[in-house]
């Protein structure tokens, strides 16, 4: 195995509670994995060496919720929101339509784009959800597309009623064959429960998917409370969820709810940017005591944007973090969001996986919004 001695670090941050920051720091990578992390000067030998001149450097961004496997384009609704239309999911169906009408390699090669994408903004992993498709084959061909590109794969059958099915039938569809079709493509289900929404689904609904799913092997994750004060949230936590993600309109009880649970609160900056909404406080959620994630929510309705440095900047800016508390958020938090321990940290025998930034601190992600500082470490050291 060969191992490789990165040196020129000016800050490292390693979401390590024995060592969160170190300056002027070194990491052996063994292989896929870290095996030695600490100051410069301390640094062992290894085959090879990078000089990252300094920079710093961070655990890869883990986005946890994303939507890529879609066609078509909605940017005429999101101006339109931008002049006061309000969200309530019914463009889902325009998006349904272009991605029917996608082959294969067409879909294959718009994910991998938008995949590409992340990786150059420092996103090494990335969980992507169907929901496009809402029919058997559609829905399988999505989950199937994905999983080219990630393990965290999530089946969202469940995200609106197609309009040429009754709710009641679709809810079988998608808790019955639907879902016997989709599992053994998917690491997760997941419910859009709003009943904001005409088009998605209730708490009974939401419950009834759910018990289907973790009954077919799946783990579960949730969107919830994101278009008006509703359940999810507090079915997420009942149900055991992973994480609940949105959390836009949250109440006292939610937020006593989350902090009594292992159920990851996971906040949507973009969504807020881009369906003009009130962003919710992650300051409060972080007094509570509540475990928080950052991702992106990319999808072509209400944030078509694949930038995690974008979330962090809003997520400091509207929602009352700092710097630091999201970048974990970012980093620690959503891998927690996926129960993942072998990423978000950068500490001995975790995955080698690093985000470099062009900029001598982490705060820089905040402090130059829109500006591509993020790379991954393999852009800026080919192999
Ligand atoms: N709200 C549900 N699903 C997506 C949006 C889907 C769409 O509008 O295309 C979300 O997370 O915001
Ligand atoms: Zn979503």
């Amino acid at each position: 195995m060969t191992t490789t001695l990165v040196t020129g670090i000016a800050e490292l941050l390693t979401n390590d509670p024995e060592r969160e920051i170190v300056e002027d720091a070194a990491v052996v990578l063994a292989g896929d994995t870290i095996g030695w992390v600490g100051p410069a000067a301390q640094a062992p030998a290894a085959d090879e060496a990078i000089d990252l001149g300094g920079r710093a450097v961070i655990p890869g961004f883990v986005d946890s919720h994303s939507h890529l496997v879609f066609a078509g384009d909605r940017s005429a609704e999101f101006a339109a929101r931008m002049t006061g239309e309000p969200y309530d999911g019914g463009g889902i169906a325009t998006t349904v339509a272009a991605t029917r009408a996608a082959s294969d390699d067409e879909l294959r090669a718009l994910v991998a784009h938008r995949v590409e994408e992340m990786h150059h903004q420092g996103t090494t992993t990335v969980e992507i959800k169907s929901g496009y498709g809402l029919t058997i084959d559609d829905e399988v061909r999505a989950l199937k597309i994905a999983r080219e590109f990630t393990t965290e794969t999530t089946y969202l059958g469940a995200h609106v009623v197609p309009s040429d099915a009754t709710r009641e039938a679709y809810v079988d569809l998608v808790a019955g064959p639907m879902l016997r079709a989709c599992a053994p493509h998917a690491r997760w289900i997941d419910v859009f429960c709003e009943p904001h929404s005409p088009h998605a689904f209730d708490a009974d609904e939401t419950r009834h998917i759910v018990a289907a799913g973790r009954a077919a092997g799946l783990r579960i994750r949730l969107h919830g409370n994101q278009i008006g004060h509703g359940p999810g949230v507090q079915v997420a936590v009942e149900v055991g969820a992973a994480s609940v993600d949105h959390c836009t309109y949250l109440s006292d009880d939610d937020i006593a709810a989350l902090a009594g649970s292992d159920t990851v609160a996971t906040l949507l900056p973009g969504v807020e940017f881009s369906t003009r909404s009130p962003y919710p406080s992650g300051r409060r959620l972080l007094d509570a005591g509540v475990s928080i994630a950052l991702a992106s929510d990319c999808n072509p309705g209400t944030c078509y944007s694949s930038s995690m440095p974008l979330m962090i900047a809003l997520a400091v800016r509207e929602m009352g973090l700092t710097p630091l508390e999201a970048v974990r958020a970012a980093t620690l938090g959503s891998a927690r969001a996926l129960r993942r321990e072998d990423i978000g940290v950068i500490a001995v025998g975790k995955r080698a996986d690093l985000t470099v930034l062009d900029a001598p601190s982490y705060r820089h992600l905040a402090y130059r919004p829109g500006v591509p500082i993020a790379r991954s470490l393999d852009e800026v050291s080919p192999s």
